[in-house]
């Protein structure tokens, strides 16, 4: 075991994808953070930033170019089948044996992981992700987000302290995120390390405990989600004036101005270089009266645009 008791420890994680023709893709770029144990912890990052192939390295797909990787204190390359008894992965694509029913899917994985009958937990899973009544129906009457589901019971037939989650809702409803949340939240507070990755900013903000950004196979941000969110430079005020707005005013530190009625204003501004008072008074210097002010909070979104975009 690590001294830190970290779950996962990346340390300089590289990949380069060689390819025959084509210059070879540096698909990660020494890249190095810890996953600590007990957290939901969200990996994010841009369409081909790199996150399939840092989770594929931990399940043992994909072979690594550099640096090192620990799964619960497992060194991947020392103690490959501990790392791998570890966790537990719930892939991005659906793959089943269409002629498999989600019970023989499960007790199948069980196998796999030589788990004795008496101690597999087939129909506690099958329960637990709501399956129960589908239990021998083929895989391939079930809808999409039932298979999602199913996926998630195989990735914890071996009760592995870590389950990772390659965007598990792409192309799942509202509702059906919901209840996979509510389990993979139920699965968490029993104790397992959850990693995510996910293209839903709102949700990796709201289940997230700690947020990590990679972006063109680099670590550019590690924190816990709220000190995350706090970084965010970006404020808009909303301000009502005392008359019709015919030219939208402009201001040095305005950065963007939009008339969004036919007497409000939505300014943003970087609150790192200005302040409220600041961009009231450029309206005021302007002959308009202020009536009414808000202010909008940024978000994760905010938080990971101009990150990503600072980072390009
Ligand atoms: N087998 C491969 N051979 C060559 N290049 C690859 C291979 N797999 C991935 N890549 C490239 O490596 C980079 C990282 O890909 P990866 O799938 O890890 O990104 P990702 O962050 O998971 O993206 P997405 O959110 O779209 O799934 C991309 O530029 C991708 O094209």
């Amino acid at each position: 075991m690590t001294e830190t008791g970290a779950a996962i420890r990346i340390d300089q994680l590289t990949k380069t994808y060689a390819s025959k023709g084509s210059a070879p893709k540096l698909a990660l770029d020494s890249v190095s953070f810890d996953v600590p144990r007990g957290q939901i912890f969200g990996l994010l990052g841009p369409n081909g930033a790199g996150k399939s192939t840092l989770i594929n390295i931990l399940a043992g797909l994909v072979v690594k170019s550099g640096g090192t990787a620990e799964v619960w204190g497992f060194d991947i390359d020392q103690h490959p089948r501990n790392a791998k008894r570890s966790i537990g992965i719930v892939p991005q694509e659906i793959l089943f044996d269409p002629f498999f029913t989600p019970r023989e899917a499960l007790e199948i994985q069980a196998g796999l992981y030589g788990i004795p009958a008496h101690q597999r937990r087939t129909a506690e899973l099958l329960s637990a992700v709501r399956l129960t009544d589908k239990a021998n129906a083929y895989a391939r009457t079930l809808s999409g987000g039932m298979k999602r589901r199913l996926l998630v019971a195989k990735a914890m037939v071996h009760s592995p302290p870590i389950l990772v989650l390659d965007e598990p809702t792409a192309g799942v409803d509202i509702e059906l995120r919901q209840q996979l949340w509510d389990y993979v939240q139920q699965l968490n507070r029993d104790g397992v390390t959850v990693v995510l990755t996910t293209h839903y900013l709102e949700e990796a903000e709201q289940l997230c405990d700690r947020i990590a950004i990679i972006n063109h196979g680099k670590l550019i941000a590690n924190e816990p989600t709220r000190a995350l969110i706090a970084k965010a430079q970006d404020k808009v005020v909303v301000v009502e004036v005392d008359r019709d707005i015919e030219t939208v005013p402009d201001a040095a530190c305005f950065d963007r101005v939009e008339r969004t009625g036919e007497r409000t204003l939505e300014i943003q501004y970087r609150k790192d270089r200005v302040n409220a008072g600041d961009v009231l008074a450029a309206l005021q210097k302007e002959g308009l009266q202020i009536i009414d002010v808000s202010t909008k909070d940024p978000d994760l979104e905010d938080v990971f645009l101009s990150l990503t975009r600072a980072a390009a």
